[in-house]
């Protein structure tokens, strides 16, 4: 699969972090590109602050719900009025803190799609799946809950991202192999639903990702970009990670 068919994105995830004088310092210093797609994920409530952007915005999650009585939810109509182009679902930590399931995690990326944004959908295995080498069963039964509930001419518009939850803020990265090793299943798996499919869903890895082993983690054949927790709260790691992918 030609991988120049697929523009890099590297997508920064806060996570429960940063301030307004991070944003002032994001939009200020981080300029958008036209070789990778940026995308930051503040904290909902921050979004509106980024008037200035040159990059695009994410949400960190989004409800499967429209509008209506739903108590500290966003729908995917109040994230796009946000300025929002990308939504990140079924982060680990979402799937472990509100014991979210891939069913409903498939339920948020479609709500994002018919919204017209465009889903991260995370996926990954914990350290004892991965010590007993069980992480393509793992990361395939999350893979078929999506695909179960995304017709094909959608799902091509998804983006996936690979985040083996034992790297997750850990300092330990996945080898470029083990993460070229996954990206290699989900793209196959992908190509069963059809090969123009798998050629254009771009395929992120994230997992400790530092302005250090970024460029030998995107140089591998179906790794397109990064999602970024730790090294996006600074502008010069997060900017630095952003060139390594182009
Ligand atoms: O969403 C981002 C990931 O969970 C990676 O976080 P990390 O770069 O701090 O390991």
């Amino acid at each position: 699969m030609n991988k120049e068919l697929r523009k890099p994105l590297v997508a920064g995830n806060w996570k429960m972090n940063g301030n307004r004088s991070l944003v002032q310092d994001f939009c200020k210093s981080l300029a958008g590109s036209e070789q990778v797609d940026i995308v930051v994920c503040p904290p909902c409530g921050y979004l509106s602050y980024f008037d200035q952007a040159s990059f695009a915005l994410g949400a960190q999650d989004v409800s499967h719900l429209n509008n209506g009585a739903h108590t500290g939810d966003h729908s995917v109509e109040m994230i796009k009025e946000l300025g929002c182009r990308y939504v990140i679902v079924g982060h680990s930590e979402r799937r472990e803190d509100h014991q979210e399931s891939s069913e409903l995690v498939a339920e948020k990326a479609l709500a994002v799609l018919t919204g017209g944004l465009t889903p991260i959908v995370c996926v990954g295995e914990p350290l004892d799946i991965r010590e007993d080498n069980k992480e393509q069963e793992f990361i395939g039964k999350q893979l078929t809950a999506l695909f179960d509930k995304i017709p094909a001419e959608l799902l091509s518009q998804c983006v996936i991202a690979y985040e083996p939850i034992w790297a997750i803020g850990t300092g330990k990265t996945a080898s470029p192999e083990q993460a070229q090793e996954v990206h290699k299943f989900i793209r196959d798996e992908l190509a069963k639903v059809g090969s123009s499919v798998a050629e254009k869903v771009r395929i992120l890895y994230g997992g400790s990702v530092k302005p250090s082993n970024a460029s030998e983690l995107f140089n591998q054949p179906d790794v397109d970009g990064g999602l970024i927790g730790g090294a996006s709260l600074t502008t010069e790691d997060f900017t630095a990670i952003c060139q390594s992918a182009n």
